[in-house]
């Protein structure tokens, strides 16, 4: 299972994007940015479970040109068990193969359903080519009681290279305790930038999360929103990005045209503004 490199793209692209990018410079938080492709209906997908393509190629090279830019990527384990991606990076970086330019996909999966089956052999037999393997971040809890042959599943999913990683706090039915215990972990790992694709829950989680900033104010932990706009509506059983509260947060917005989609990359205003 091999794909092709992705063109690449024009220097107008690049200086656009250029401000929105991870700083070298080293920080005491993970940098997140936020990144979807959504329908003019606010629509990420014709319906649950379907992998539905809305970005043209020239947009489809911005996001693997982020994805170069971001030590991890984050999908939550619908969208995984959905599309079956492969989380790498297919932009052609100079200096560097596709392996050492893909970002680490993280999955959050709190009860593991993303088990080594079928779908998952495929993604790693495709990480070990042209990507990195994945890490599936479980819940604590579940991890101290898993049953036997949950016992086996983890196993042989870590043989084929991948990491099942428990994380204390990712049950919570609090996304503000989720999302921090999440954070916090990744950082642990070494994370310093985060790409966060989706699904919709995982975006509209986020959306509306504050976690603690290092002098104690909730803030949001996302640093920079970058929406592809495709020019067609998905209709009412598509699957929404719509935030449970109203938000007034970006800043320095800007747009640019990729092939027949629009991009909006913005920053986010780290204090939650709700109206
Ligand atoms: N157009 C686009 O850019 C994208 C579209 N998609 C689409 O989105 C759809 C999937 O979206 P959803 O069904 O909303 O699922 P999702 O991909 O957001 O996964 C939700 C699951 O992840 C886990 N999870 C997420 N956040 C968690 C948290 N804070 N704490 C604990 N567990 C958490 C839970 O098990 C939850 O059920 C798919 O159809 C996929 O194709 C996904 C990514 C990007
Ligand atoms: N940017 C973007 N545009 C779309 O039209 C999409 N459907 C997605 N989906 C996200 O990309 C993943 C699949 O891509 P790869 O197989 O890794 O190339 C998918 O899982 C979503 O996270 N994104």
């Amino acid at each position: 299972m091999t794909s092709q490199p992705l063109d690449l793209l024009p220097d107008s692209s690049t200086s656009f994007l250029s401000p929105y990018l991870p700083p070298s410079r080293p920080s005491d938080r993970v940098f997140v940015t936020l990144t979807y492709a959504a329908s003019l209906d606010s629509r990420i997908a014709l319906g649950h479970g379907q992998r539905t393509q809305l970005s043209g190629s020239e947009s489809k090279c911005m996001t693997h040109y982020l994805r170069a830019h971001h030590d991890g990527i984050l999908v939550g384990v619908n969208t995984f068990l959905a599309d079956n991606p492969g989380l790498n990076c297919r932009y052609s970086i100079a200096g560097k193969s596709p392996v050492e330019a893909s970002p680490r996909p993280i999955i959050i999966d709190p009860t593991f359903r993303c088990k080594i089956e079928s779908r998952s052999k495929s993604m790693m037999a495709a990480a070990c080519m042209e990507g990195k393997e994945p890490w599936i971040l479980v819940s604590a809890e579940w991890r101290n009681s898993v049953s036997p042959s949950d016992l086996v599943h983890i196993q042989s999913t870590e043989r084929m290279g991948a990491r099942v990683i428990p994380v204390v706090g990712l049950q919570s039915d609090n996304r503000n305790e989720s999302w921090a215990a999440i954070l916090k972990s990744l950082k642990e790992l070494g994370i310093r930038s985060l790409m966060v694709e989706g699904g919709a829950r995982v975006i509209n989680d986020l959306l509306c999360t504050a976690v603690d900033d290092i002098n104690g104010t909730k803030v949001s932990p996302i640093d920079v929103v970058i929406i592809t706009i495709a020019p067609v509506y998905l209709g009412k059983n598509g699957v929404e990005v719509s935030p449970a509260t109203a938000l007034d947060n970006l800043y320095d917005i800007t747009w640019d045209q990729f092939g027949r989609d629009c991009v909006m990359a913005s920053f986010n205003k780290k204090l939650r503004a709700t109206f």
